[in-house]
């Protein structure tokens, strides 16, 4: 068992080298990759029922063989194989193996034996024949193809051996590995406390939804977004409001995020405006680097430590905060909360439509797939929230692209690749 230690992060872990203006997507990515480490303590002997979507943090291995004895893989007659001299009629003894009820003599060299599906392969046989493919006649199996020994039976720790590893830390869980460690009887493994991450949004024009509004206001669509996406990584989420673009308030919500929070998500006030607070404040009480990333949406990001906690500033605009928080945040928050660095996977598939593209920034355009080809959303526009709604996942195209026909391959990165 290895569990991984936790240490503070540094102060300077989000610095960039001096001069530095356009971070490219993977260097980004790069520099959280190594300056991030687990920030969570680990909780010990978590059982099964509780572990979905949590992180474990010691590696298992299986305490008995799967399966973990011979069995048979059909309902049938089992005999010691291979079968070559057909036809033939091999007679059948007394009795049958079933599932939890293993037959406990000796089958003679010879004999055949009912047998049914997941049930012990009994001792002098090797190998069933399906009960379609045979016949039973006057206490006689009557066979008419030949089989293989072996021929569907399935062996004692084909699947695992006894102290094979089966998952290692780091690993988030999800419903198959919650059976693979089902099926060996562990009953409860080490997996890290959940991350709590807060959500807050800024703006003087922003209101909660179930607020009134004017023309000039316009609801928070942000905050339950990431709300929702931070509860959809299986992390703890700190609802942190929002606030007004004032240095006072933002200051004060940043504090009471640090107590509360391992890590906190903001969104807007992050560009170089004259109202951006977030910056600012992070700028004059925080360590601070302002990323303009080579990735359209999502231009500013602001990275910083606040008073110790990690703070991801995501752009404004709906979809570039999206985009960034699915990007940058959520292989962030893995690092943070025990778990592996994930590359997103993203599948070549022919693209149904053209662009041309300006070389030296990554694009991520909102994205499905039908029919074999990936469609992207009509506009580009940051702000057209309709377009998250519409898309299944990203397609990215990186720094070097420009121009993309019908048919060219892009990468297609579907949602369930940043683990939703
Ligand atoms: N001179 C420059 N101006 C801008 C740049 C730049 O590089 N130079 N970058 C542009 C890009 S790209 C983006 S994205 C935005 C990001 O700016 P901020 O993070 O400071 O975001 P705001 O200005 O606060 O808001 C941008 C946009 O998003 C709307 N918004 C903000 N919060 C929410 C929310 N919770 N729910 C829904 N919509 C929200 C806000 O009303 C603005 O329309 O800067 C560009 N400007
Ligand atoms: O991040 Mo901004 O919305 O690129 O477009």
């Amino acid at each position: 068992m290895n569990g991984k230690t936790t240490t503070p992060l540094r102060n300077d872990c989000f610095a960039l080298p001096p001069g530095v203006n356009w971070t490219p997507v993977e260097e980004a990515l790069e520099r959280l990759r190594s300056r991030l480490h687990p920030v969570v303590e680990v909780e010990h002997a978590v059982s099964l029922s509780q572990i979905n979507g949590r992180i474990l943090a010691s590696d298992v291995s299986a305490p008995r063989a799967h399966p973990p004895s011979n069995n048979s893989a059909v309902d049938g007659y089992a005999f010691a194989g291979p079968l070559t001299d057909v036809p033939c009629s091999l007679p059948l003894i007394e009795g049958r193996s079933a599932a939890g009820e293993p037959y406990m003599g000796n089958v003679p060299a010879g004999h055949a034996i009912r047998i049914l599906t997941g049930a012990v392969i009994p001792a002098g046989t090797d190998t069933v024949v399906l009960e379609e493919d045979c016949e039973v006649r006057d206490g006689q199996l009557q066979l008419n193809g030949t089989l293989k020994a072996g021929a569907n039976a399935r062996k004692a720790g084909e699947d695992i051996k006894a102290q094979d590893q089966i998952l290692t830390a780091g690993t988030r869980l999800t419903p198959t590995q919650i059976s693979v460690l089902a099926s060996v009887g562990v009953d409860s493994v080490d997996v890290y406390h959940r991350l709590r991450v807060g959500v807050l949004s800024t703006g003087d024009e922003v209101k909660p939804v179930g607020s009134a509004v004017t023309d000039w206001q316009i609801y928070d669509a942000n905050r339950p977004m990431l709300n929702a996406l931070v509860a959809q990584l299986g992390y703890e989420l700190v609802d942190l409001g929002h606030v007004l673009d004032r240095a006072e308030e933002v200051k004060a919500a940043l504090e009471r995020g640090s107590e509360q929070c391992d890590l906190i998500l903001t969104s807007g006030g992050v560009s170089a405006g004259d109202e951006d607070h977030v910056s600012k404040m992070l700028k004059a009480h925080g360590d601070i680097s302002n990323w303009r990333i080579a990735i359209k949406p999502g231009r500013p990001l602001a990275l910083a430590m606040f008073q110790g906690t990690p703070v991801v500033g995501l752009p404004g605009n709906p979809v570039a905060a999206w985009v960034c928080a699915l990007r940058f945040g959520a292989p962030a928050m893995a690092l943070l909360a025990g778990g592996n660095w994930f590359e997103p996977q993203g599948y070549l598939v022919p693209a149904g439509f053209s662009k041309n593209k300006k070389p030296g920034r990554s694009e991520m355009l909102r994205a499905r797939v039908r029919d074999g080809q990936v469609e992207v959303f009509g506009s580009e526009g940051s702000g057209r929230v309709t377009g998250l709604a519409w898309s299944e996942g990203l397609v990215e195209l990186d720094e070097s692209a420009q121009q993309i026909e019908p048919g060219t391959l892009v990468r297609f990165i579907p949602y369930g690749s940043f683990g939703l």
